[in-house]
């Protein structure tokens, strides 16, 4: 014969270390045994448990005249009923061998009894087990509701925490970007000066050069200009020296001409003379015929003389005239050299003005030389201003840079940071989502609702109006329903019972859990049955229009977006 189920079940040790799990493993095994009293368990080594109406029936002999048998640290014995044995013992039928013989029924009766009483007791302790299991469940929901409630406000806290930081970020972020794209303009405009700056210079060295090229060429031409001036100088002296030349020898021809003239004077005073002589010769003639002969021999001698000194004179009139000619050619060309003279004195009159014109755009070269050089001056110091800014620019830009690399250090550090409190609160989620589930399923998988909603004026004809009340008691508060009809009360339970009071926000309080659970990934369906005008409709879907009035699916829905978009807000996707 197996040993009795009680002594199988002995209290486990009550040592102060496993005491919690002892309790709880009891609760777990009871359960499942309650549920199940023949499937084979670790307790039992994996052999069937014995049936519990054994044990009962077989409590005459375990329990004497001493009394029922007591498990170590309990009076009583602890016997377990499957509803099988319970509906066996109610169907039992006494069996007498006697049908008059009433001490053997009264005996199987008091049997009947005490097996009876036992179950009933066995009844009481099951319910007891239940309630403080109840009550075990309870707290532990609490707790985990608290949990929970604690997590999503430190979640709240964290996320509003991470999006400031992030709003920050991105407004330092933006600001750097802004004072980055203002050094790089301010940069490219110094640049752009430069480069003007420089092209400035470019241009007026080239005008420098163009213009000292075009001064040497001046100087060169004004060196040769007075070469020239030199060399007509010397050219006019010359004609100068050549004019006295002339001169002296046009004076010389004009001495020899008067000379010639006295000689022609001379000669025709001495033919006036040879004239004189010839009268008085010829008064002499007749006289002097011989002296004639001689006289004409010498007049043929002074005719042939005369002829001679015609000659002569015709001689000395070409002479002169020759001497005129030359004299006149002299003179023409005099008048030549003269105009000459004019012309190379025009010539150095131009060359002086030319010179003059030369040495005033000289000066004014050299003007415009000395304001260019002055302008390069001041360019050059713009230059060196100009690459000072720069300078500073470029160090600006470098600060700036370094300043955006630190920047860049800090918001790098911060993305990681970020990474983590994600991944944290990813993690979080999951926690959330679990222990979310886990009160759910505490709570019940499959929940009943009943809804009770106010009389309308259609109600209220019957007269029937005090037919629902609502118990007040601390156990069926909230939970039952009292009906009344024909005088007769019928209760009812629920896991929640919502009153007339209630609005459309409170019935969607005790919902918006499971809609949490369906966004969650789990699967959840909610629907509504009931009577015709019972306040399905009105339930479930409501004025959509109304705040107030919108029912559960409205509801549900705006939760639903309403955590898309939260969800959204933290980087999840559809
Ligand atoms: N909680 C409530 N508060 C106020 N009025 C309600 C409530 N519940 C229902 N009603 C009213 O009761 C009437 C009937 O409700 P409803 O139409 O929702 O019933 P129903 O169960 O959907 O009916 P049916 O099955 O015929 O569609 C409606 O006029 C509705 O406004």
């Amino acid at each position: 014969m197996a040993p009795p189920r009680n002594q199988n079940r002995a209290p486990l040790p009550s040592s102060p270390s496993n005491s919690k799990y002892a309790t709880d493993e009891v609760t777990v095994d009871k359960k499942r045994k309650i549920a199940n009293p023949r499937m084979p368990t670790a307790a039992t080594g994996g052999r069937p448990t014995r049936q519990a109406l054994s044990v009962v029936n077989a409590a005459p002999d375990l329990a004497p005249a001493s009394g029922p048998p007591s498990t170590a640290g309990s009076d009583s014995p602890v016997f377990e009923f499957a509803k099988e044995d319970v509906e066996a013992l109610l169907a039992e039928k006494l069996k007498t061998k006697n049908k008059f013989n009433t001490k053997e029924k009264c005996d199987l009766m008091s049997e009947y009894i005490r097996r009876l009483k036992l179950c009933v007791k066995w009844f009481q302790q099951l319910e007891e087990n239940n309630v403080t299991q109840q009550a075990s469940l309870k707290s532990l929901l609490e707790s985990a509701e608290k949990k929970c409630n604690e997590m999503e406000v430190l979640m709240k806290a964290k996320e509003e925490e991470l999006n400031s930081i992030i709003m920050e970020l991105r407004k330092t972020i933006d600001a750097l970007q802004e004072k980055c794209a203002k050094e790089e303009s301010a940069k490219s405009e110094a640049m752009d000066s430069f480069s003007r700056e420089k092209e400035a210079r470019d241009a007026a060295e080239k005008l420098q050069a163009s213009v000292s090229e075009e001064l040497k060429r001046s100087q060169q031409d004004n060196s040769s200009a007075n070469q020239k001036i030199q060399s007509l100088n010397e050219m006019y002296k010359r004609l100068q020296e050549y004019n006295t030349s002339l001169q002296q020898y046009n004076s010389k021809l004009q001495s020899e001409l008067a000379s010639t003239n006295e000689t022609l004077k001379r000669v025709e005073k001495e033919k006036a003379a040879v004239f004189e002589n010839l009268s008085t010769l010829r008064g002499h003639y007749t006289s002097l015929q011989e002296q004639l002969s001689s006289s004409r021999a010498v007049q043929d001698e002074a005719v042939k003389q005369k002829e001679s000194l015609a000659n002569e004179v015709g001689c000395l009139r070409g002479d002169l005239q020759k001497m005129r000619d030359d004299r006149d050619q002299q003179l023409y060309q005099v008048q030549v050299l003269n105009a000459e003279l004019l012309k190379c004195k025009e010539c150095t009159g131009k060359s002086v003005a030319e010179l003059e014109n030369m040495t005033v755009r000289a000066n004014e070269l050299e003007a415009s030389c000395l304001s260019q050089s002055e302008q390069i001056n001041r360019l050059q110091e713009k230059l060196t201003f100009a690459e000072k800014r720069l300078e500073m620019s470029d160090m600006s830009a470098l600060e700036t840079r370094t300043g955006y690399e630190e920047q860049k250090k800090i918001i790098f550090d911060l993305h990681q940071r970020l990474a983590d409190a994600e991944t944290k609160v990813v993690e979080g989620e999951k926690l959330r989502k679990k222990l979310h589930n886990t009160i759910l399923e505490l709570k019940g998988n499959i929940r009943v609702f009943c809804r009770v909603r106010p009389l309308l004026s259609e109600d209220c004809v019957g007269g029937e109006a005090n037919v629902i009340s609502f118990p007040t008691s601390m156990e069926a508060q909230g939970r039952s329903i009292d009906l009344a009809q024909n005088g007769q009360k019928h209760s009812f339970t629920f896991d929640k019972v919502f009153t007339p009071e209630a609005s459309q926000q409170d019935v969607f309080v005790e919902i918006s859990q499971l809609v949490q659970s369906a966004l969650d990934g789990y699967k959840v369906c909610i629907f509504a049955y009931g009577q015709t005008g019972s306040g399905k409709t009105h339930t479930m879907m409501g004025n959509p229009e109304s705040s107030e009035n919108k029912g559960l699916i409205p509801r549900t829905l705006e939760q639903v977006f309403e955590t898309r978009q939260s969800l959204q807000a933290q980087g999840w996707k559809l």
